[in-house]
């Protein structure tokens, strides 16, 4: 992890001038710096005033958090930090220019395609397993739309590391339940309930408002909450009153997104011991399409009618062109009978019965 100097930082944001500025956090203001060699970065700068002790207790959280964890596709990448004496630490991160996930469902008047929304959503949880799974282990305890981030190819990545915990830092066991409205874990009500399921319950939440384009609080309808208004419609098999209206589902989305909302609806479960599932299972969910159950059971059930149907065609056919046959060799049709006797016409009715049937 490189240290900048601060004079470089200042500099590269033009003396953090509001033109550089990209977006103020709770414990932080974010600013695009052009370093010496024409790196872009993002750089996070406590802010000052009343707050600015909390701000910098989080800041240092987060560059200790980011600063423990490998390189990650899917992870914001800490480039390194700088110390001022007046201003304290400042964090250096890769610049994401694309914005977050919650301006591209909430702000853009370009909502991301079916697809698009399915490769966001495995992005996402690519990066909690990586966090669970790693060594130190790392609850984020903040995932939530605003804290996605798009690079230049927009690939999604989890930024935004201010309330993560080290789960092998002792500390972590007397942390006060810290997160979002909205996205926070019902669960989650003592220090002692911290567990990766409540970043599970978080990614559930933005799996629903990936799907349905809805934010996970809007007070303007009723149910504000989206985990209350969705998990009834997923219930009841109302999908397409879920899906986002502003972009049509494909039909060949359909299986996809009925499967993730049922895993949405898993995450955001309250029994989180039998139910809510771990992040490597959702992750092997949502690539095995053979664990797809709804995915699978309508096509296996339909295809084998079919299949059924089209047997029963074809032993029809066979039956008639049997008795033509013997009729044939009754009359002494023998162009007529070679043929149906090697089986040549009786294959090309038949796969042209089936081509009409497809
Ligand atoms: N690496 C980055 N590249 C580009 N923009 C960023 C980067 N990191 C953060 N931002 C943007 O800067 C703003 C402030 O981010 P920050 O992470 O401090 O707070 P937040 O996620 O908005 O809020 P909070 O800290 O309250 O959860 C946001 O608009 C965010 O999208």
């Amino acid at each position: 992890m490189e240290k900048y100097d601060y004079e470089e930082l200042v500099n590269s944001t033009q003396s953090f001038s509001p033109a550089r500025l990209i977006g103020r956090g709770s414990h932080g203001s974010v600013y695009k710096g052009v370093l010496k060699d024409n790196k872009l970065v993002a750089i996070k700068k406590p802010t000052r005033g009343p707050e600015a002790l909390h701000d910098k207790s989080k800041l240092d959280n987060e560059i200790g958090v980011l600063s423990s964890l490998r390189e990650n596709p899917h992870v914001i990448n800490l480039l390194g930090t700088s110390q001022d004496s007046a201003n304290g630490k400042l964090l250096v991160m890769e610049l994401m220019p694309n914005g977050s996930l919650h301006d591209l469902l909430h702000v853009s008047t370009a909502p991301p395609t079916w697809p698009k929304r399915v490769e966001i959503a495995t992005q996402i949880a690519r990066a909690v397993r990586f966090l669970h799974e790693g060594k130190p282990l790392v609850i984020h305890r903040d995932i939530k739309s605003a804290n996605i981030l798009f690079d230049s190819n927009w690939n999604s990545k989890l930024a935004d590391f201010g309330l993560a915990v080290l789960q092998l830092d002792s500390q972590s066991q007397v942390s006060q339940p810290a997160g979002t409205i909205g996205y926070l874990d019902p669960c989650y009500t003592t220090p002692s309930k911290l567990s990766t399921k409540n970043d599970v319950f978080s990614f559930g939440v933005v799996l629903l408002e990936i799907i349905s384009g809805r934010k996970a609080i809007d007070m303007s309808r009723v149910p504000s909450s989206i985990v209350e208004w969705a998990i009834p419609l997923i219930k009841d098999r109302r999908i397409s009153e879920i899906c986002d209206p502003r972009i049509a589902l494909p039909a060949f989305m359909k299986p996809t997104i009925r499967h993730m909302l049922c895993i949405a609806a898993r995450c955001v479960s309250s029994n989180e011991d039998q139910v809510r599932p771990s992040v490597a299972e959702i992750i092997t969910l949502m690539e095995n399409p053979l664990i797809h159950h709804d995915r699978v059971r309508f096509p296996i059930w339909k295809s084998l009618l079919r299949r059924m149907v089209l047997l029963k065609r074809r032993r029809k056919l066979a039956s008639r062109l049997q008795a033509r046959s013997c009729a044939a060799t009754k009359q002494g049709d023998h162009h007529v009978h070679s043929h149906l006797s090697s089986g040549r016409l009786l294959l090309k009715e038949v796969l042209a019965d089936v081509r009409s049937h497809k």
